[in-house]
């Protein structure tokens, strides 16, 4: 009998294959194989959530399961790819007040053969999850946000950035974008005001070449901000209509959750805005009683091209997808496969 010991990647593995344009081509296929009339088979059936202990869910703790099948959709490395996975991930709140602390989110993805089911590989995920997502709202960015100014507005276009909330989430965020896009000024607010220092030093040494600022107030971050980054566990709104610039043109990237996902966004701002989702089959489930329609997916304004106009507020509600993690945990599998193969 052959063997059948799936490989484990723990994050030493991983971490060097996360690059942005991996991570982002991975994400942007995910986003477009979701939508209904992609020419990829997509199945994401309903993540479950376990909660852990038995009084507020996010004081206490949960343990999600994210199973998805991604099949036949478009990578520039292989061309037509498919990909069966499940990833494992848990959110603890409290883990950052811990001593040591740990990271509020942990997770493994398990990727399987999704010609023989057979289970091939075990990967470390808390990284992969903080790319992923953070490459959900870079992608959202281009395409809700910058393509409102013409084709090459990703490249060409300077803007202010707030980032509310500087833990994990947060600080990935800040470094991603100002890598990616002509931030000419990066607004940094946090609840508790040492982690917002902590991130305008680490920006002024990883990047430079854009002014950071550390805010008093969510407030101060987002009042002349061209783009919000807002991923925290607020269960109480953090961004009010009143915080955004008043000449509109604004995009709000809502990637954090509290007891429901888009507490940290007021209704006044949804009544006001676009609202974009990864995928509508979540949203049915996951934002219940959300305060506006929700205008499309990221994915049907990839394909169609129908982008918001330059004054639009807009908002992509993140929830993160199964898979978003699957596509990019294969492309990572590929790309050790081709590594091994290369040294053989
Ligand atoms: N959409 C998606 O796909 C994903 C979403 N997430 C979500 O992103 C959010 C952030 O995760 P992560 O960065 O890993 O977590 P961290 O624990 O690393 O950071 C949380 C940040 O939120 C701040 N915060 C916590 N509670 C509040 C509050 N009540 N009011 C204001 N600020 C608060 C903390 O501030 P302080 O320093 O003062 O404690 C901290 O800076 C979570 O909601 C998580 O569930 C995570 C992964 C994927
Ligand atoms: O999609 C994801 O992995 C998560 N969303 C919220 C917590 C973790």
């Amino acid at each position: 009998m052959s063997d059948t010991t799936p490989a484990y990647y723990g994050a030493d593995a991983v971490g060097p294959f996360l690059t942005w344009p991996l991570v982002n081509e991975a994400v942007e296929s995910a986003l477009k194989a979701v939508v209904k009339s992609s020419p990829a088979l997509t199945a994401q059936p309903r993540r479950t959530f376990t909660p852990i202990g038995s009084q507020s869910v996010q004081d206490q703790g949960l343990l999600l399961t994210m199973p998805a099948f991604v099949g036949n959709y478009e990578t520039s490395s292989r061309g037509g790819s498919s990909t069966l996975a499940c990833k494992l991930v848990t959110s603890f709140s409290g883990n950052a007040q811990r001593q040591p602390p740990l990271p509020s989110i942990l997770a493994h993805v398990l990727v399987f053969s999704h010609q023989t089911g057979q289970l091939a590989a075990i990967m470390e995920a808390t990284d992969l999850t903080t790319r992923r997502t953070v490459a959900a709202s870079l992608v959202s960015t281009k395409y809700l946000y910058f393509r409102r100014f013409g084709p090459d507005a990703e490249v060409t276009r300077p803007i202010t950035v707030a980032i509310v909330g500087c833990g994990v989430q947060g600080q990935m965020h800040a470094l991603a974008f100002c890598q990616s896009f002509r931030v000419r000024k990066l607004l940094c607010n946090n609840r508790s005001r040492a982690k917002a220092e902590e991130l305008a030093k680490l920006i002024g040494l990883e990047v430079g070449g854009q002014a950071v600022e550390v805010c008093e107030s969510s407030r101060e971050a987002c009042h002349e901000a061209d783009v919000i980054c807002v991923a925290t566990f607020a269960k109480e709104p953090l961004i009010h209509s009143q915080d955004l610039k008043p000449s509109g043109g604004v995009h709000i990237n809502a990637v954090g959750a509290g007891e429901i996902h888009f507490s940290e966004v007021a209704p006044s701002v949804y009544r006001r805005s676009k609202v974009y989702v990864d995928c509508y089959a979540n949203a049915e489930a996951e934002l219940v009683g959300l305060p506006a329609p929700i205008t499309a997916e990221v994915g049907e304004v990839i394909l169609s091209k129908d982008y918001p106009k330059e004054q639009d507020i807009t908002v992509f509600q993140s929830m993160g997808m199964a898979s978003e993690d699957a596509c990019v945990a294969q492309a990572v599998l590929d790309a050790i496969s081709a590594g091994k193969d290369k040294d053989e």
